[in-house]
């Protein structure tokens, strides 16, 4: 299967295969958004059937909803469950601390409300996605249509002060025009550079009225799972950077048997 597939996608094939393998009968699942996030509905899909796995998925986007639909999942609105087990979903820059920038989906404020809904949130990407300091992938930050102007100009104003490299933001279009979410709203891209202080500038932009949600995602994330091109994962957990037991056991795996 992953020798058909270019290194990157063969990655996120590998982390979506591990990530599915944490799923139980019985659990509600947030599903995420995005190429891997598909990859791993793909995968879930063909668990739950081959295994006789009962789930009641959470979409965070339509997309992955008709995609979960389509593969006979059964698709469940945030609202109608009291709780979620576990979401599965990809990101765009992970840290060391699993903070997480999102939204080059546009999907992040449903992906947001669904991951503080979960009990515990799988990260699942491709090792390029690994960085020491947030900030080279563009920050979304969704907002209102009405007035985003003046929005732009405000988060602008934030962005004086913040400890960025880079100040710039552009509302994001698509064949000429604005990029409208799942909920109706604008996405206007930060383009940072590095972002020194990821909790300071997620509680300034979080304050800035037009402002629905922004792409940082702190104190969410409990698992990150990283595929490789030749099909192996790594896990990194929370104040474990990497998660050396599963090094260690990779590493045993590969060594001749007696
Ligand atoms: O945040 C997201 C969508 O809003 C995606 O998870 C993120 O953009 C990663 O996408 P991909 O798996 O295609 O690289």
């Amino acid at each position: 299967m992953t020798e058909t597939l270019s290194p990157a996608e063969a990655g996120k094939f590998a982390a979506a295969m591990a990530s599915v393998a944490e799923i139980e009968d019985g659990m509600t699942v947030g599903l995420g958004t995005g190429s891997t996030a598909a990859w791993m509905v793909r995968a879930l899909a063909r668990r739950a059937r081959e295994d006789g796995l009962r789930l009641t998925c959470v979409p965070t986007s339509d997309r992955t909803a008709g995609l979960a639909r389509a593969l006979g999942l059964t698709v469940v609105g945030l609202d109608e469950v009291d709780r979620i087990d576990v979401t599965i979903d990809g990101a765009d820059e992970f840290d060391g601390h699993l903070r997480l920038i999102k939204g080059g989906g546009a999907a992040h404020l449903r992906e947001k409300l669904v991951a503080a809904a979960s009990d515990r949130m799988i990260v699942i990407t491709d090792p390029s996605k690994d960085v020491e300091t947030l900030g080279a992938f563009p920050l979304p930050i969704e907002v209102i249509p009405m007035g985003w102007k003046g929005t732009e100009a405000r988060i602008r104003a934030v962005l004086e002060t913040a400890e960025v490299d880079g100040r710039d933001t552009a509302l994001r279009m698509a064949e000429g025009k604005p990029v409208i979410t799942d909920e109706g709203n604008y996405v206007i891209d930060a383009h940072l550079g590095r972002i020194g202080d990821p909790e300071g500038l997620a509680a300034a932009l979080a304050d800035i009225p037009g402002v629905v949600e922004h792409g940082l995602f702190i104190g969410l994330c409990d698992t990150v799972i990283i595929g490789h091109p030749d099909g192996r994962h790594e896990t990194r957990m929370h104040d474990q950077t990497p998660a050396w037991g599963d090094v260690i056991m990779e590493l045993a795996a590969l060594l001749p048997t007696a």
